[in-house]
């Protein structure tokens, strides 16, 4: 039996999922307990390239001949909705079974922006195919394995829409009424399981919907080992800055020295940066499968790549460099 914590975030485009997942892993850190941030689709390296397929569609392989049978399919065809729901399936079987199962044996807290519920609100609430097969498809895949706790960051889509800026995705691209389905899928399913979910007014500043999300963290995690040591966090950095510089002023009274002030400020700032990346690599010891920076890294390697537009040429290379880089 898995000794770790399983954590969901989930809410339509732009809720705020990948912000409160990395405020949490960054909470979490300064508490000394190893936490890894991932998502879906896109995990692994599998993964990347499913989420190419599924959120740009064929139009991610442009050197890809498309011909089926006798009639030669046009490559702008859209994915059929069963494809795109086995396809987040199969993105989830190789991401519970390559990343999420051997971190929560190792006993760390998996932060994962998006998960199961995603594919029952889209596929079913969104695409309209049949809730139970979804669930049981997702089910299969994941064999069985389910978060603990999921955090609805819960808005509606108008308003969270404004908020990316990116040109819209596959997803991204279906209308309003579609992303308020999703939306209303989402909150049917955290009525249906309130133990699970924790309903988040995701409307409100990014610093008001971390505090309830920390408040609930805090509880969560109460019991949790320490298993790293604390990453400081801003406010204790800025302590012990405000330290540095009484220390500074005295020392100034003394020498009057300049140099020393910057020389004294720079080697702290290095220390701190080089304890954090030592004790992500060193501790986290996730390298086997995806540790926390290249997690981060192939994270914004997408969103970059997303930035370059959807039908540019270069977008299945990109994601088949980064299939080089995460193996
Ligand atoms: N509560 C919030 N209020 C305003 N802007 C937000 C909020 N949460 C996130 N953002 C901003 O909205 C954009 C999308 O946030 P992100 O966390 O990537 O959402 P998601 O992962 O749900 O798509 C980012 O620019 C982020 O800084
Ligand atoms: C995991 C999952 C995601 N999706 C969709 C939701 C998103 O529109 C898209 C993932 O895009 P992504 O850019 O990761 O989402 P976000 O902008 O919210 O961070 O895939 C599904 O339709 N089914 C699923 O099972």
């Amino acid at each position: 039996m898995s000794s770790g914590l399983f954590i969901s975030f989930e809410g339509v485009d732009g809720a705020g999922k990948t912000t409160q997942a990395q405020r949490a892993h960054d909470f979490l850190q300064t508490k000394g307990m190893r936490s890894l941030v991932t998502r879906e689709p896109g995990g692994t390296p599998a993964g990347l390239a499913i989420r190419e397929l599924v959120l740009h569609g064929m139009a991610a392989f442009p050197s890809i001949a498309v011909t089926g049978g006798t009639d030669v399919v046009d490559a702008s065809d859209d994915l059929n909705a069963r494809t795109e729901a086995l396809l987040y399936a199969a993105d989830r079987a190789e991401h519970v079974a390559q990343v999420i199962e051997p971190a929560l044996e190792r006993g760390d807290i998996v932060l994962c922006d998006r998960y199961s519920d995603s594919s029952i609100a889209y596929q079913s609430g969104g695409r309209k195919l049949d809730q139970g097969e979804v669930s049981e498809l997702s089910r299969w895949a994941a064999q069985g394995l389910k978060p603990a706790r999921t955090y609805l960051l819960d808005v509606d889509p108008l308003q969270s829409h404004d908020r990316v800026n990116d040109e819209p995705d596959r997803m991204e691209a279906e209308g309003d009424d579609f992303q308020s389905q999703v939306r209303d899928a989402f909150l049917l399913l955290a009525q249906q399981e309130p133990e699970r979910f924790v309903i988040v007014d995701a409307s409100r500043p990014i610093e008001e919907v971390w505090q309830t999300i920390q408040a609930d963290l805090e509880t969560l995690t109460a019991d949790m080992p320490v298993n790293i040591a604390p990453v400081p966090d801003d406010e204790e950095l800025a302590d012990s800055s405000v330290e540095d510089e009484s220390d500074d002023d005295l020392y100034d009274d003394e020498s009057d020295d300049e140099s020393d002030d910057e020389a004294a400020d720079d080697g702290s700032d290095d220390d701190d940066a080089d304890e954090d990346t030592d004790e992500d690599d060193a501790d986290a010891g996730l390298d086997d499968d995806m540790d926390d920076a290249e997690s981060d890294d192939i994270l914004d390697d997408n969103v970059n790549e997303e930035d370059g537009g959807l039908t540019s040429e270069s977008s299945a290379d990109a994601a088949a460099s980064q299939l080089g880089q995460g193996q």
